[in-house]
């Protein structure tokens, strides 16, 4: 067994899941079920969002559960105790002799955009074994899917040239939620995030600015003080040997970064319509601080006063300096306001510097946004022609407030090699029995066409070859489909206790990120777009449509007229 696949979070581990997995496995137990052999579908019924595509996303989590799924002693006392006092003794050495060794899972790769139905993963082992990691397979993959899949939404509304930070964390739920979003985030197509525990263990570039607190902490330039030696210079007459001193970028030689920027302040003030009395000497004096601080990185939070008559300015002035100083600042956020508006203000305003002073980069300053941002919003944005390269967001991304669960279900489709079926008033909820694969059928132009169900045992399609493609349960939606390539979606990543597919290879972060990518771009457009998106087709077999029928009708009790 494979030892060094632990998950991300110690939390994952097999007392993570719901009290019935155990009591059921207490009952099989005692029913004689222990050699039974079953076979379970992760699917989900409906895509989130509105949308009509999904991302499947935890598969490497799941793995390392499997992988180091074992009820420790204390686990074992502690089911003991919760378990009625009349629980044989021998469940619990059962219990404790348990392992992944004997499952085996199938699942489709991550990063991989899904639909409804389908199964992500086809779980196969002993009964009891396959019931109890039921929740927590769910907990694993919910999350990271609908997490992924909103990530991913996020990045189409913005395009591919905006660069996008996650910044959730303190509004995400819990620590682990904070964690797990902004994994998901960047595999969905984030760029950073602020959040620096997943910088460290995930590897995703850390990014941020300041918050308001810094802007509104400094009042005015006699506080750019700092130690000479012992002493705390704090005199206005000392303001020379304060911490508006900075080196140039290429000598020794130390300029004062406040007097600099109060003469560009004066300089551009009424260029820019603005008037000095009315800027704040506590927001430049805060900005210079940040400027010194890091000079190669600045950027500015300019809206803690107003954005046209305080902050823009006083960003300006402070970059201007830097810039006599040899440093090219980075760019400005905002988080007020008409986020459009004040972006083209912004922009309008770094061009006209950077035309007088001759100094072009300046016309490309980042122009951060952040408040409150979703993915309307984002669209919205679109239409106004906003001037923004980088959205900073938190609450609509990590909560994902849009839509907070993603319906992942895990059914029994196949017990002792015996078909199960799970029937329901609601068709939706009627589960697809027996042992499946899934394949994808291509067209001509690279598109996928649509997902095929078939029983296991049917030969897959062929390329260049009609293939009756059904709905599962109306016998009049049916369509032929000549596809020019067939991708068989399940594959094996786990079996005899170890992990089948080169782990490494398609495990990392970055991995995943470029499945996302090269996955949704064989989804065609009006699959994707945001309003009314065309619905994918996932279709069964003929011999999987007349296997799911019969068992439907065999099941089904007939009703009396009375
Ligand atoms: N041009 C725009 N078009 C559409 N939505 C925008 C635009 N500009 C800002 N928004 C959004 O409108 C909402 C404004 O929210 P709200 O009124 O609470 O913020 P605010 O008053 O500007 O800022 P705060 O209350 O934080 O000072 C935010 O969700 C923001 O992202
Ligand atoms: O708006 P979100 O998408 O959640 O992005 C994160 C928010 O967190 C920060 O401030 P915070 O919201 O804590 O305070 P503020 O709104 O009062 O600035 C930041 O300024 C953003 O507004
Ligand atoms: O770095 C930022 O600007 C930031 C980080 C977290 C939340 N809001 C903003
Ligand atoms: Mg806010």
């Amino acid at each position: 067994m494979t030892s060094d696949l632990i998950p991300d979070n110690q939390l994952v581990q097999p007392l993570l899941t719901d009290l019935y997995q155990i009591t059921m496995a207490y009952a099989y137990w005692k029913a004689g079920k222990v050699n039974d052999h079953a076979v379970f579908d992760l699917f989900f019924r409906k895509n989130p969002f509105g949308g009509e595509f999904t991302i499947f996303a935890g598969l490497e989590q799941c793995i390392k559960f499997l992988a180091s799924f074992r009820y420790t002693d204390s686990d074992i006392n502690f089911l003991r105790n919760t378990l009625p006092q009349a629980t044989d003794d021998e469940f619990f050495v059962f219990l404790k002799n348990l392992n992944a060794k004997d499952v085996t899972l199938y699942a489709i790769e991550e990063g991989s955009v899904v639909f409804p139905k389908v199964p992500l993963m086809r779980v196969e082992g002993p009964l009891i074994l396959v019931q109890l990691v039921e929740t927590t397979l769910l907990t694993l993959v919910n999350f990271a899917s609908l997490m992924t899949t909103n990530a991913t939404r996020f990045r189409m509304a913005a395009g591919d040239n905006i660069s996008l930070l996650e910044f959730g964390l303190r509004r995400a739920q819990g620590p682990d939620g904070g964690l797990s979003a902004s994994k998901y985030s960047y595999i969905g197509g984030f760029d950073g995030t602020s959040n620096v525990l997943a910088g460290k263990m995930f590897n995703i570039p850390v990014k941020g600015t300041h918050a308001h607190a810094f802007i509104n902490s400094f009042s005015d330039f006699a506080e750019l003080r700092t130690r000479i030696g012992n002493r705390v210079v704090l005199n206005a007459q000392d303001i020379f040997f304060g911490s508006q001193m900075l080196q140039r970028c290429d000598s020794s030689e130390s300029e004062d970064l406040l007097l600099k920027s109060i003469e560009y302040r004066n300089i551009i003030a009424p260029d820019m319509n603005c008037m000095v009395d009315q800027a704040s000497d506590g927001e430049l004096t805060a900005l210079i601080s940040f400027a010194v601080a890091f000079p190669h990185n600045f950027v500015a939070l300019i809206d803690t006063y107003d954005v046209s008559r305080s902050g823009l300015l006083n960003f300006c002035a402070v970059a201007l300096a830097l810039n006599d100083l040899g440093y090219r600042a980075m760019g400005i956020r905002i988080d007020s306001g008409d986020l459009a508006y004040l972006s083209k203000v912004s922009r309008h305003w770094f061009t006209h510097i950077a035309t007088k002073f001759k100094i072009p980069w300046f016309a490309n300053l980042t122009i951060v946004a952040s408040n409150d941002i979703n993915e309307e919003i984002i669209w919205s944005l679109n239409d106004q022609n906003h001037k923004i390269n980088c959205f900073g967001i938190g609450t609509n991304l990590v909560t994902c407030a849009k839509q907070p669960a993603l319906g992942c279900v895990y059914k029994l489709v196949e017990l002792n090699g015996i078909p199960r079926i799970k029937l329901s008033q609601d068709v939706q909820k009627i589960t697809m029995p027996g042992r499946k694969n899934v394949y994808r059928l291509y067209g001509s132009d690279g598109y996928a066409l649509c997902d095929l169900l078939q029983r296991s045992n049917e030969p897959p399609p062929n390329v260049m070859t009609k293939v009756l493609c059904r709905h599962p349960f109306n016998q009049q939606k049916r369509a032929f489909a000549t596809p020019s390539r067939v991708e068989s979606l399940l594959k094996m990543y786990w079996q005899g206790g170890n992990v089948c597919m080169p782990f490494n290879e398609w495990s990392s972060l970055e991995a995943i990120r470029e499945k996302v990518k090269s996955s949704l771009k064989t989804l065609r457009q009006d699959h994707k777009r945001y309003l009314n998106p065309t619905p994918y087709k996932v279709s069964v077999s003929d011999n999987l449509y007349s296997f799911i029928n019969d068992l439907w009708l065999q099941n089904a009790p007939i009703g009396d007229l009375s």
